[in-house]
Formats: structure tokens, C-alpha cells, sequence
């Protein structure tokens, strides 16, 4: 296949029946042009601007006005003029007859053709926009890219309870700024506190959609900002109008959040084909990135209420497991509130094993619509290469081990980068003390500056040991607790930030008095104050029972804070244990890892790092400036997401 690139604009103008209602199981009809046509509308009608085109010959002569609804008029004199010269070559139709590309050329002969041909090129088809860039003497490469739609529940700074978060917050502007449109939908999240001013910005698209599903029709809304060169698309509803954080409160989960998050994935689907963001929608040939089991459905929707009805033929779907621990399991009488046909049931039923039963009559029937996703997505990742195996493990699969195995090879891990302006110790706005590998000094002065700030001692030489994260059985706080009582009879000082099981919140608040001279426990969420434990201590420890890839500990390296973590996941793959032997009697390694995760082997692998740090600093400088000089950025990332966009790509859709 031959690419193109094209220097020239061309617009045309099109009359079009925009109104649209979501589908409930006939698609509505939709216009979802290729990937780089621009789209506005204007006094009713629509405007569409190419800047890409496929290569050849021809006229304006392959629109046909009779066979659709949509009719092209030149705009003004020049745009006349360029008509006239230039040349349309026809349209590309779905099945239902809807113009789905354009094939224009451009009046001048300013295209360029590529007879290259790679992989990529060849399997993507024209609906891509694909760039070349010339380096070297005759090498030509080429590049595709795609129209990217991250569905989550969170995306800093928007909405956070945790890493989840972090990523679909930095992933997506990087990804735009390798060239691909990139739209995020998440919930508006309004919560009656100061954290509703972050959608503040955003306003009312006014599309509003009726999601058949729960027994009716909902309504949402859409409210969009444009922001680092992405979309960023908020699903407007009553339910994410609520006191508390995005899942829950003081009282526990929220009894409707398998309503309020099939409400999002809906919305998801519909959002690529009714939104004319910046003037035109992303249209069906979209690349779907569904985030953890809040936008589950969306693959399932994709095989069972679109596909069917040829829309969304080339889209794909890619599912990042960030946490297989949350899976949306729900009584299976909650199918049919989901808006899925019901053939479907098999693609999310869930029968739990009988010793977790509940009486003798419980059947264990259930649906899990993360299990829907596995078997529905057209590729999955985690966000470590440590993780992609342990889901495929009994250990680790949490019961979808089986089925994870059984699409190995779709399976993938790939490490999470981290938003380097974010977390960067020599301007980071939160802590006073800048610094960086060069010049340590401001390290030492954020760790006084911390310990006074908490009301400890202030006491430079003391090896101050940090914890941040969620109050979770997964971050193994249990381990913590069982080892303060002997970990506060060394001479260091501990801070916890930390919300989430009040039991630990509590042990937390009581620890702080009996240790008032060693131990701070932080109850709450508090991102400066995170940024400010992170540069002020000395050690962080993450004794997690499983972590997919853990942030913390890349931010603890890149700000010279040496991480001690249970090994495992993420954590093993991204923390080189401490080898003092290697690199000719210089060390190696950027912290320590223990195995297994009990309380003495924590407790050893402290006291190894504490030992270090009292007794042999130049040791100790080498692993924080090794750890400070690693990459976690989200561009060596983003370049392994790319080569997974195009195996999807490659690859049919796995349900047609
Ligand atoms: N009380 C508090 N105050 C301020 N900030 C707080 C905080 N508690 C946590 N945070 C912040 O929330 C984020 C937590 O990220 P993690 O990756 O450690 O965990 P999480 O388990 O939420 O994420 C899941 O998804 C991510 C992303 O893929 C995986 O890295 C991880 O392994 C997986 O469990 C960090 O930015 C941390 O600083």
C-alpha cells in the first residue's frame, strides 16, 4: 500500500443530519470519517477539511449525492478554485451506506508518494494517518498513526484515588505528542468540595444521549476541554454528582456503581461518533484503550451492540489491567440492567467456586464484567511485564488465571512511565528544596524541612523511612503494623500518608501517640504532602502483597529516595536490588527487594538499607544518584503502547 503526505488542505462542505440518539440494538447512523478529516458545523450544515488524502486519480464525480443525504457545495471563490482543481476520488461506505472517508486530492502537486512499504503500512489500511519523515541518506519511515479513546474512571488531575489515575492523566498527552488524536472519557466527578474547580474548565458540548440501559433511558451529557493537545471528555450524569471520593464513602463502595460506570462505557462508545471535537469526531475507527473493570463493557458493547450492525468494524480494543483485584462481580440478575443483548450472558457469567458461597442454595452465579472484557478485547496489557505473568498464575490471577492464559498471546506487560514535570526534584512546587543527581544538597534540607513540618525531632542523621499509598490489604499494611512495635525499638523515624481502611487509619492515629518521637501517620489524601515525603525521606518502603507496576517507588528513585519493596510485580521489575559486589566493588542496583513477604524479611532488608545509609554514604550516594538517573518517562513507554496499537491493528478484530 502506498502512503501519502499531504501538504495542502482541502475543505468541502457538507449538509448532514447530525442528531443523533445512542443505539440501543440498531445503531443509529452515523458519518464517521477517517481519522485526519476535520469537521465543524456551520449555520446546520458541516464542514469537513481533510488534510489527508489517499493517492490517485480522478474527479469530484465519486460523490453521489442520490445515494445518501449528504450534499457537497463549494464554500467560497478559492475554495472554488482549489475544487476545481483538485480531485475527489470517491467515498468509502459502512455497510448501513454511510460515508465513512473521503478520498481527495489535493490541487497542486504537492503529494508525495511513499513506495515503501512496511507492516504497518500494509495492514492498516488508508483510514489511518500515516507521516513519513526521511532521515538518514535514503531511509524513509513511516508512521501511523491512530484516533486514541481512553475510557476510565480517573484522570489526574481531574479525578485520583490512586495510580490508575497518574496514567490515564500523563499517558494520553504524551501519546498526542507522538501524533495521535487522543480523547479521554471519564466521569464529571462533582463532589460539593474545592475539587470541583479541576472541571472547571470544561464545558457543556451540548450532545446529550440516551443510554438504554437499567430498565430505561438515561440521560448524559458531555463536557469537553481541550488541554495539552487532548480531548478530555467528561460523562455528565446525576450519579457522579455525589459527597465522597469517585467510588465511595465513609460507609463503604457505592451501591450503583455498576450503574454509574455502565453509564460511562455507553457513553464511551457513543462519544468517538457524536462529539465534533474542535469541529469533527473521531468517527468509528477509533482505537479503544479500556482501563480496568469501569470501562469493561466497552469491548463487550463493541462485539455485541456494534459490530453486528457494522459500525465499529475497524475499531479495536485494548484492554490495561491496572488491578486484576477489581473485577465488578455483581448478582447475575444485573445482566440484563447492562444494555447488552442477551446472548451476551455467557461472555460476562461468573460462577464462583462453592467453598465461597454463601449458603447451600447459592447457586454462585454472578457476572464479572471484567471477565466480559478479557474475552472480548482485542488485546490485553498490564502495566508490567512481572504482573502480565503472575495474572496468568493461580497466585496471582485472582480465578481469571485461566482464561488470561488463554490469551497469552494478546497478553502483554509494559512498565508505567511516570509525568516527569510532575515529579521533578529541582522544580517540584511543592517541596521548598530543590535538587537534583549533580547537587544533593537540597535533599538533606527538604528531609529537616519534612520532620519539621511533622513535628518530629529534626534530626539530619536519622534515617527517615516514608509509606504512601492506599490503606489496602494489597499494599501489605498488615505487614507494617505487625512490624512498627519492633522497627520503632531502632533508632529511625517512619511517616505513613495513607486513607483508606479505617481499621489502619486507626491503628495509624494510635501509633502516632505512642511513638510521638519516631512515627507520623497521615490520615487523608494529600498530593503535596506526598510530593514532600517523597524528596524529604530517605528510604520508602512498599512491602505490597502484589503490585501491578507501583508509581511510588519511580518517583522515590527519580527523587533519590532509595526504595525497600517486597519483590514482586511491577516493584521486582522496576527496582534493581542492591548488589555492593557488582560493577567492580562499585555496587550496582537502585534498592532492595525481599522475598518472601513476611515481617523478618521486611525487617531485614530495612536494616540492610539503614545500615547503608549510616555506614557507608558514598555507597549510599551511588544508589540514590543510580536511581535518579534511570528512565521512567512516559516516551520510552509510549513507543511500546505504539508497536502494541499495531499488532492490534494487524490482527482482525477478535470478535466480528
Ligand atoms: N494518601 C495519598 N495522598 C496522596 N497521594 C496518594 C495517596 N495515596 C496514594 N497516592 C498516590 O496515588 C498513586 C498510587 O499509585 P500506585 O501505582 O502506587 O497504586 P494504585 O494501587 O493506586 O494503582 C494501580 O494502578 C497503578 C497504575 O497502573 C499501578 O501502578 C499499581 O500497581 C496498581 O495497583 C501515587 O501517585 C501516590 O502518590
Amino acid at each position: 500500500m502506498e502512503s501519502l503526505q499531504v501538504t495542502r488542505l482541502m475543505s468541502c462542505k457538507l449538509s448532514a443530519n447530525i442528531s443523533h440518539k445512542a443505539c440501543s440494538f440498531i445503531p443509529s447512523r452515523q458519518l464517521g470519517f477517517s481519522s485526519l478529516s476535520r469537521r465543524s458545523f456551520q449555520n446546520g450544515k458541516l464542514t469537513v477539511a481533510r488534510s489527508d488524502i489517499t493517492e490517485n486519480g480522478g474527479g469530484f464525480g465519486g460523490l453521489d449525492d442520490s445515494s445518501n443525504s449528504n450534499s457537497i457545495e463549494e464554500e467560497d471563490d478559492d475554495e472554488e478554485e482549489e475544487e476545481k482543481n483538485g480531485l475527489m476520488l470517491g467515498l468509502d461506505r459502512d455497510d448501513c451506506g454511510s460515508v465513512i472517508a473521503l478520498h481527495l486530492i489535493p490541487p497542486s502537486g504537492e503529494v508525495t508518494i511513499d513506495s515503501h512499504q512496511d507492516e504497518a503500512a500494509d495492514t492498516k489500511g488508508e483510514d489511518e494517518g500515516i507521516e513519513e519523515e526521511k532521515g538518514g541518506e535514503e531511509e524513509i519511515r513511516s508512521r501511523v498513526t491512530y484516533n486514541i479513546v481512553f475510557v476510565t474512571a480517573e484522570a489526574a488531575p481531574y479525578s485520583k484515588t490512586g495510580g490508575l489515575g497518574d496514567v490515564c492523566g500523563s499517558l494520553p498527552g504524551v501519546l498526542a505528542g507522538c501524533g495521535h488524536r487522543v480523547m479521554v472519557v471519564s466521569p464529571r466527578y462533582l463532589n460539593g468540595t474545592s475539587a470541583d474547580k479541576n472541571f472547571a474548565g470544561a464545558y457543556d458540548v451540548d450532545r446529550h444521549i440516551k443510554v438504554p440501559c437499567f430498565g430505561g433511558e438515561q440521560e448524559v451529557a458531555f463536557f469537553h476541554e481541550y488541554k495539552k493537545g487532548v480531548d478530555w471528555v467528561f460523562v455528565d450524569h446525576p450519579s457522579f454528582h455525589r459527597p465522597g471520593n469517585l467510588y465511595g464513602d465513609s460507609h463503604g463502595a457505592f451501591g450503583d456503581n455498576q450503574f454509574r460506570f455502565t453509564l460511562l462505557c455507553h457513553a464511551a462508545c457513543e462519544a468517538p461518533l457524536v462529539l465534533p471535537l474542535g469541529g469533527y469526531t473521531y468517527g468509528e475507527k477509533c482505537l479503544f484503550l479500556v482501563n480496568d473493570w469501569h470501562a469493561g463493557l466497552v469491548p463487550v458493547l463493541l462485539a455485541s451492540k456494534y459490530r453486528p450492525f457494522g459500525i465499529y468494524k475497524y475499531a479495536r480494543s485494548i484492554l490495561v489491567i491496572h488491578n486484576l483485584a477489581h473485577q465488578g462481580v455483581e448478582p447475575a440478575a444485573s445482566f440484563k440492567n447492562l444494555g447488552l443483548p442477551w446472548e451476551w450472558y455467557g461472555a460476562l457469567e461468573w460462577v464462583f467456586p462453592t467453598w465461597a458461597r454463601t449458603h447451600a442454595l447459592d447457586t454462585g452465579e454472578a457476572v464479572n464484567i471484567l471477565k466480559g472484557a478479557i474475552v472480548t478485547a482485542d488485546r490485553i496489557l498490564t502495566v508490567s511485564k512481572g504482573y502480565a505473568w503472575e495474572i496468568t498464575t493461580v497466585e496471582g490471577g485472582h480465578g481469571l488465571n485461566e482464561l488470561l492464559s488463554s490469551r497469552r498471546i494478546v497478553l502483554n506487560g509494559i512498565v508505567n512511565g511516570i509525568d516527569v514535570t510532575e515529579w521533578d526534584s529541582s522544580s517540584d512546587e511543592h517541596i521548598s528544596f530543590h535538587y537534583s543527581a549533580d547537587d544533593l544538597s537540597g535533599k538533606a534540607r527538604c528531609k529537616t524541612a519534612l520532620q519539621q513540618e511533622l513535628g518530629l525531632p529534626i534530626r539530619p542523621e536519622c534515617p527517615l523511612i516514608g509509606f504512601i499509598g492506599r490503606l489496602d490489604y494489597q499494599k501489605g499494611i498488615d505487614l507494617i503494623r505487625w512490624a512498627i512495635p519492633e522497627l520503632m525499638e531502632d533508632n529511625v523515624q517512619f511517616v505513613m500518608l495513607g486513607s483508606g481502611d479505617p481499621l489502619y487509619e486507626d491503628w495509624m492515629r494510635a501509633a502516632e501517640k505512642t511513638y510521638r518521637d519516631k512515627f507520623r501517620g497521615w490520615v487523608g489524601f494529600n498530593v503535596p504532602i506526598s510530593h514532600r515525603i517523597t524528596a524529604g525521606c530517605d528510604i520508602l518502603l512498599m512491602p505490597s502483597r502484589f503490585e501491578p507496576c507501583g508509581l511510588n517507588q519511580l518517583y522515590a528513585m527519580r527523587y533519590g529516595t532509595v526504595p525497600v519493596v517486597h519483590a514482586t510485580g511491577g516493584l521486582r521489575d522496576t527496582v534493581e536490588n542492591f548488589n555492593p559486589y557488582a560493577g567492580d566493588g562499585s555496587g550496582e542496583g537502585t534498592g532492595w527487594t525481599f522475598s518472601p513477604l513476611t515481617k523478618e524479611s521486611m525487617l531485614e532488608a530495612l536494616r540492610t538499607a539503614i545500615m547503608t545509609y549510616r555506614d557507608h554514604k558514598s555507597t549510599w550516594e551511588a544508589l540514590m544518584r543510580r536511581g535518579m538517573q534511570r528512565d521512567f518517562t512516559w516516551e520510552t513507554a509510549a513507543i511500546h503502547y505504539e508497536q502494541v496499537f499495531e499488532w492490534a491493528c494487524i490482527d482482525p478484530p477478535y470478535i466480528t
